[in-house]
């Protein structure tokens, strides 16, 4: 499928205003015909024939068609501006809905700035072909031709003389096409690489400041800002290249037409009314001329605005989350049967390998193991945010792959690392995986994640609205936001990826103490590096490397004298210290 079929899928549901355009734009390149016609009349019949009574009328005519053709191509300008903002309508929604099936391995792979440049330079460039350049482009096709054939009937010798150039202007617009479309590519890839950094920068703004890198930031972003200048000046350069030959081509016509039809004239094989026709007509044949190197540029960015789109909208995520008729409860087993695991981009590298355990509806399971051994990858299969590349993950028996991925999701929540809070209330952040839940409820949970007294004391309470990523809250603040709108999701198995790190050891007490007593029929999942925040729970797993080195309960792991004691003994040394320093 061409840039062209592929904008006509979205273009079509517009079928009658395109068909309405379309016909006003004929009409309106052969109303173009009528004013230096009557141009030639006056000439011909009311100077030389001195028929003056004709000369208001046929003024009159010729302003009147104007007026009328100013009319229809006001009309089918606004109807080729719907047409291309009810496409691009269409274009931002299948690219936004395409955004949310994506999955992670996408999400690692392309950067926000190159996703950001899609949604907003690449379908602007889609929505100036719909908008502008088709009926430009039409309009050039339509006045050349109307312009090749009325000049042809008035004089075709002195036409044929001018069409001799169209093969010369053919082989430059050709030319140019073929220049202008990798300079466009290479433009679109730089500006997206631009969008990347500048994103990054106002995320990261935070640490650029405490690394006070102001400078080496100007820096990155000077060497990407010179690149985009240059991709600009390389496209500048081809149409430097070219427009002003076919300028020169276009005003050549005029030479031609006064050299020629003056000879043509005084050997009285033209008349000076048809002279004048004739030149009125000129303008139909150079005007396109000119516009050509223009739209030839606007069309390649275009296509290559398309070919970002389309990889977008073609990209599968690797896993299908339909959503089922009917969710289908969970209860809560989870079972890892040689479980290896490698992320599509390190495939030789086994971010997991031969995980096995079961931990039973109810269950508590905490995870421990030193950093990079991979205990969140270990959350996200649970989740089913990727599959395993050997072995299998059981949800109540049955293979994760045959459950949908959407009921799954609906009833895991995991509470991650990165605490991402919307720009909105604090309320709606933490109802946001449960819209229905009542004030009480959520009062409720949030007293339960130690978050009720101090949201109370924010100016607005629940309705404080909390800045981009959260700003505004400290690192625990937001941790306790996270884990109450977990709890406010009511799920079946409850992901908690260090959740309490952030807190003090009392609060982290006080929370685990009051999470049991609404997680008794959960089974929940603990990412601890303290062990305090793990001792408690049925099963562990300590994990080094990808491999679960030691298992079993607090008192089990306490006895293999291993990485799990070593752990607690380092731990519980550190707390008899700091109780010391007291
Ligand atoms: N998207 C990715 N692509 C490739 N490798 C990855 C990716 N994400 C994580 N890894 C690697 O997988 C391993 C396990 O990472 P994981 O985040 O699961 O560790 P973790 O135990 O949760 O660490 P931490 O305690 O620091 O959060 C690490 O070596 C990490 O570098």
């Amino acid at each position: 499928m061409n840039p062209y079929q592929w904008v006509w899928q979205y273009a079509r549901h517009s079928r009658w205003q395109i068909t309405l355009a379309s016909l006003l734009i004929i009409v309106n390149a052969l109303g173009v015909v009528a004013v230096p016609l009557l141009g030639g009349i006056i000439v011909d019949v009311v100077i030389n024939q001195r028929h003056l009574n004709l000369l208001l009328p046929l003024l009159a005519g010729m302003v009147g068609i104007t007026l009328i053709r100013t009319v229809m191509r006001y009309c089918y300008i606004i109807l080729w501006e719907r047409v291309g903002q009810n496409s691009l309508y269409d274009i931002r929604h299948d690219l936004f809905t395409k955004l949310q099936s994506l999955d992670y391995p996408f999400f690692n792979s392309v950067t926000n700035g190159d996703i950001m440049a899609r949604l907003t330079g690449d379908t602007d460039a889609i929505r100036h072909f719909l908008c502008w350049v088709t009926y430009n482009t039409a309009e050039c096709v339509l006045w050349f031709l109307t312009a090749v054939i009325v000049m042809g009937w008035l004089n075709w010798q002195l036409m044929l003389a001018l069409i001799i150039l169209t093969p010369i202007i053919a082989w430059l617009t050709t030319r140019m096409s073929t220049e202008a479309h990798t300079v466009f590519f290479d433009i679109r890839q730089s500006f997206a690489h631009l969008n990347a950094m500048v994103e990054e920068n106002i995320s990261g703004n935070r640490i650029v400041r405490a690394f006070a890198r102001e400078d080496y930031e100007i820096e990155k972003f000077q060497q990407l800002n010179h690149d985009y200048k240059e991709k600009n000046m390389a496209s500048a350069a081809v149409s430097r290249r070219y427009l002003p030959t076919l300028d020169f081509l276009a005003s050549l016509l005029s030479v031609i037409v006064l050299l020629l039809g003056s000879i043509l004239v005084i050997n009285h094989q033209m008349s000076l009314g048809q002279l004048v026709s004739f030149n009125g007509f000129l303008w139909m044949l150079n005007q396109p001329m000119r516009m050509s190197g223009w739209l030839i540029n606007d069309i390649q960015r275009f296509s290559a605005a398309t070919i970002k789109i389309r990889s977008m909208l073609n990209t599968q995520p690797t896993i299908i989350t339909t959503k089922s008729q009917q969710v289908v409860p969970i209860r809560g087993a989870v079972q890892f049967q040689h479980v290896d695991f490698a992320f599509p981009d390190t495939p030789q590298v086994n971010a997991l390998l031969d995980i096995n355990f079961t931990v039973e509806p109810g269950q508590t399971l905490g995870i421990l193991g030193e950093t990079g051994s991979g205990k969140t990858t270990l959350m996200n299969l649970t989740a089913r945010f990727y599959d395993p590349t050997n072995g299998r993950i059981l949800i109540d028996g049955r293979d994760i792959q045959q459950w949908s991925a959407q009921d799954l999701r609906n009833q895991i929540t995991i509470v991650t690392q990165d605490l991402f809070l919307f720009s909105d209330t604090i309320t709606d952040n933490i109802n946001y995986g449960n819209h229905d839940a009542s004030i009480p409820f959520i009062r409720e949970m949030a007293a339960i994640a130690d978050a009720n007294n101090f949201i109370d004391q924010m100016p607005d309470g629940y309705d404080t609205v909390v800045g981009e990523r959260g700003v505004g809250l400290s690192g625990g603040q937001k941790q306790r936001i996270s884990l109450t709108r977990a709890l406010v999701k009511d799920p079946r198995i409850l992901i908690l990826d260090d959740t309490t790190s952030a807190l003090d050891m009392e609060t982290e007490a006080t929370i685990q103490q009051r999470l049991k007593t609404i997680t008794k029929n959960k089974t929940v999942f603990i990412i601890a590096s303290r062990i305090s925040s793990l001792r408690h729970a049925d099963h562990i797993i300590v994990l080094r490397h990808g491999e679960i080195i030691e298992q079993g309960n607090h008192e089990s792991l306490l006895a293999q004298n291993g990485y799990y004691a070593e752990t607690y003994r380092r731990q519980l040394g550190l707390i008899k210290d700091a109780k010391g320093d007291e």
